[in-house]
């Protein structure tokens, strides 16, 4: 499986949703849809299922020399923004159905299900119906849904919403065992710490652009990184010492007379070394690397337009 979207548009009545995006999904990767609410990226997963097509641009996906123009249903595991099940069914229920729909054999379904159910702490609620589950349970639901009949791509559209952390934790796992399996997963989120772990790709989005795209490393060396250097001392030195060198923009206390600092925007290394010397004996002096909810941040910052003094 492998999809090859190039300068896809969509506009909405007098919103433009996307505008030239284009990017490339790798069989058996996990590609991460990153962006604030608005910045297009359902959009951009509608146009891949073939529930809207671009204004301009293509879309090329591949599977065992075949080409198409959307993912087809058959290979589409598919969680959509707007969820939809049987309330008044059991969660057993729901998943059979389901399952059999894709043509799955009664066993199969079954076998699938357990190993799913058990992933999700679900085994032995399979029999409530489903409205009686709370939120974040009806979503676990949701996501074996998506992935019961082994599709060759699931699509994920914000997998992670409503869940507490060690449901997110749940998430992680069951997306690195859809990778073990073989499976090319899209997904789209909010939490980073989530993305970080998992996704080997990642295109970052606003206002329909792309704005980063590549792997975490890539995206770390191309955005203006957030620098932040972690500093010891041999003896006394005060926060606000060091809030008046002109090469730090912050200044953390740690441990005693340790300190996170962020450097000013273009100050070399060097130079901020320099201002540092004089203080005190520098007993560490350690370079940090911005993790991906601090790159995101940072990006997003920047796309803010300006406001007026
Ligand atoms: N059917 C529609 N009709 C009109 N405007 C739409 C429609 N769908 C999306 N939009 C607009 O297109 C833009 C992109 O929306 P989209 O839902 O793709 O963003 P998103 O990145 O998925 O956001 P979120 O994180 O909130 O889900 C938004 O300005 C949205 O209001």
């Amino acid at each position: 499986m492998q999809l090859i979207v190039t300068a896809i548009s969509k506009a909405y009545a007098s919103v433009q949703a996307v505008k030239h995006v284009s990017f490339q999904i790798n069989s058996g990767e996990i590609f991460a849809l990153l962006g604030p609410n608005g910045a297009g990226k359902s959009s951009i997963i509608r146009m891949l299922v073939g529930m809207t097509q671009p204004d301009s641009g293509s879309i090329m996906v591949s599977y065992q020399q075949q080409h198409f123009d959307h993912v087809p249903r058959r290979l589409l595991g598919y969680l959509p923004e707007d969820r939809g099940l049987y309330p008044d069914k059991s969660i057993e229920k729901n998943l059979l159905y389901l399952a059999r729909l894709h043509g799955l054999s009664k066993a199969s379904a079954m076998q699938e299900m357990a190993h799913w159910l058990a992933v999700f702490d679900l085994t032995e609620r399979r029999h409530d119906e489903l409205k009686q589950l709370s939120k974040g349970n009806q979503q676990k639901v949701q996501l074996i849904a998506a992935v019961l009949h082994q599709p060759a791509l699931v699509i994920l559209d914000e997998p992670f919403s409503g869940l507490d952390p060690i449901n997110q934790e749940k998430v992680v796992l069951f997306l690195q065992q859809l990778k073990a399996k073989g499976m090319t997963v899209i997904l789209s989120a909010h939490q980073m710490a989530m993305v970080e772990k998992l996704a080997d790709h990642m295109l970052l989005m606003a206002q329909g652009q792309v704005v980063l795209a590549g792997t975490l490393q890539q995206i770390q060396q191309q955005s203006q990184p957030l620098r932040q250097m972690k500093v010891g001392f041999n003896s006394s030195v005060t926060v606000s010492q060091l809030q008046q060198l002109p090469a730090i923009n912050g200044v953390e206390p740690l441990q005693a007379n340790h300190f996170m600092l962020t450097l000013a925007y273009e100050v070399g290394v060097a130079d901020c070394l320099k201002q540092l010397m004089p203080l005190a004996e520098l007993t560490q002096v350690e370079m940090q690397t911005a993790d991906l909810h601090q790159l995101y941040l940072a990006a997003m910052t920047k796309q803010q337009p300006e406001v007026a003094a």
